[in-house]
Formats: structure tokens, sequence, C-alpha cells
């Protein structure tokens, strides 16, 4: 059995940890016998009234330590560690009295958007492994995308680990450093980008006449159910053109989106949290 401790439990730790109790709970998945599942869990934050909040989050069920100013001990008594806080507070992090001899031999799961494993092994020492990892947000509801980038010194095991404990909140998928920036962008800020596009989906509805709840359950599961066709295999264009009647109200709705650039203003867009998200935490 092992220890897990979450550095910085703030948006993304809460969404995580809610995703991996479930998927602990559900125990819906093979557990391989190289992946020793965690039965201590701890999350430190800055505040003892975050603390006292993330407590009542978590209710009694599930066994966590929640502290505040605790973050050397907690990372003692873990052996596998989540790091999120701000890229910009992996310093204060890492750097405190005693953190780089407490992480000694153990495994950091960074999701810290733009810090790289060789800007985190100067905080660290050589026998702590490192994988970087980008969910995001709909690991909440075990529904994350989430890219995976191990380092040099991550072992199998390790990889393992995280997969297990990722493959429990959504799909994973192994990457090449050199493009995490670009995953931050599609995976981390994704759910952002999605949701305006659900919020523009459903002001059409509204202004067609549909109530406001009713339009946005209509935007949301045909963005799901979109999804799922694409992912089960079927290309983007190939959607497109079936749904495309000819002389139809898709055509129609679709040389107006072409008439506002919706396919590069998206693509700029991404281009541009590329670009933000490789100077995070420099
Ligand atoms: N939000 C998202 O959807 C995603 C975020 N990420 C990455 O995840 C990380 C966290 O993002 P997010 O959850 O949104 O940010 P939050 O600010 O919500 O969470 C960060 C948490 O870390 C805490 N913290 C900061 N410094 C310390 C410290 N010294 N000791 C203990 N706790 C500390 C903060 O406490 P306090 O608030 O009191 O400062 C806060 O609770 C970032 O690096 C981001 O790039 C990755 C993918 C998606
Ligand atoms: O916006 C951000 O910087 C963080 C990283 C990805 C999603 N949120």
């Amino acid at each position: 059995m092992s220890g897990f401790c979450v550095l910085g439990c703030g948006t993304m730790g809460k969404a995580l940890l809610t995703g991996i109790f479930d998927s602990i709970k559900e125990q819906d998945q093979q557990v391989s016998k190289n992946v020793s599942v965690p039965d201590r869990f701890y999350a430190c934050v800055k505040f003892a009234q975050e603390a006292r909040d993330i407590e009542k989050l978590f209710g009694e069920t599930v066994g966590i330590s929640v502290t505040a100013e605790e973050n050397v001990q907690k990372a003692k008594a873990s052996d596998v560690l989540l790091l999120s806080c701000k890229p910009q507070g992996a310093e204060e992090v890492l750097s405190a009295p005693g953190m780089k001899e407490a992480l000694k031999g153990k495994l950091i799961l960074s999701i810290l958007a733009g810090k790289t494993i060789d800007s985190l092994k100067t905080l660290l020492d050589d026998s702590t492994r490192i994988i970087r990892i980008m969910p995001n947000t709909a690991s909440r509801i075990r529904e994350s995308m989430s890219v995976l980038c191990p380092a040099p010194n991550a072992t199998e095991a390790d990889v393992e680990f995280a997969e297990w404990v990722f493959n429990g909140i959504g799909r994973t998928m192994k990457l090449p450093e050199k493009l995490i920036d670009a995953a931050t962008a599609m995976c981390g800020s994704g759910p952002a980008f999605v949701a305006t596009m659900i919020e523009a989906m459903t002001d059409g509805g509204v202004m067609m006449g549909i109530p406001f709840a009713q339009a946005q359950e209509l935007a949301a599961q045909t963005m799901v159910g979109t999804g799922q066709m694409v992912l089960q295999g079927q290309h983007p264009a190939k959607i497109r053109n079936d749904v495309s009647t000819p002389a139809g109200c898709t055509i129609s709705g679709l040389l107006a989106l072409e008439d506002g650039k919706i396919r590069s203003t998206i693509a700029r867009g991404i281009e541009q949290a590329t670009k933000t998200a490789s100077g995070l935490g420099k």
C-alpha cells in the first residue's frame, strides 16, 4: 500500500481527487500487480480554512488528511505526489526546507502547465522521478483527456501507475514533452473553449425562441454525441458532409460559420494558448 499526496489542492486537485476516489470506489479497472493502489491520501493547501472546505467536500467517506502548511510532513508520508499548485508556485513548494530530502526516491506527477521536466529537476534530487501530466477539469466526472510525458528517470511501474490513475478518470495518451504545450492548449484549456462553443450555440437557440435551459441541453448533448462519433472512428468531415443535406439548413449555417472564420479562429486560439502555456512557470 502507499501514500498519495496532492501538493496544492485547488480546482484541479479537487477535480482529480474526486475522480480518483470514484474510480477506486468502483474498482472498475483491472489493477495490475505492478500498481500499488494508494490507501493513504493527503491534500496540502496554504490556509486552514481551505483545508476545512476540502474536508467538507470529501466528507467522512473518503480517508483523506487535508492540512495547511504541512507540505513537507505529508511529502515524507507519501510515495507519489501530485504537484498541482500554479506553475509560478513550483519553486515555493519544492524549495521549502526539507522538501528535496522528503521527495528523494519518490514519484512526482506534475500537472503544472509550462513547467518543464528540466526546470523541475533543478528543484529535485536526481532520485526523484517525474511524469508530466496534462489532464483537464473533466477529471471530476472521470471524462478527462490526459496527456502523459514521462521523464527519462520514470520507471515502467511509474508509467503504469500514472496510466492506472488517469485511465480511471478518463482517457490517456503519451506524447513527447515538446508537444505538451499544445496538449495543454487542446486538453487542459479545451473545456473552456468547448464551453464557449456550447454557450454560443445556446445563444443561437435562445435567439430562435428555445428557452435557455433546453437550448443549453441541446447544445451540450450535440457536442457530446458528435465527440463520441469522432472517438468511435468517424472523421469530422464525413459527419459534416452526412449532415449537410443539399440545399438544406446545415450547409446554410456552415457557410455563415465559415464567413466568421470559425475554423481559423479556433485554430488560432489553440496556437495562442500553446504559446502562452510555453511561457508559464518560467
Ligand atoms: N484549472 C485547470 O483546468 C487546469 C489546471 N492545470 C494546472 O494545474 C495547476 C493548478 O491549477 P488550478 O487548480 O486551476 O489552480 P488553483 O489555484 O485552483 O490551485 C492551486 C492550489 O495550490 C495551492 N497552493 C499554492 N501554493 C501552495 C503552497 N505553497 N502549499 C500548498 N498549497 C499551495 C493554492 O492555494 P491558494 O489558493 O491558497 O494559493 C491552490 O489551492 C496549475 O499548474 C495549472 O497549470 C492543468 C490542467 C487543467
Ligand atoms: O489556464 C491555465 O493556465 C490552466 C492550464 C490549462 C488549463 N488551465
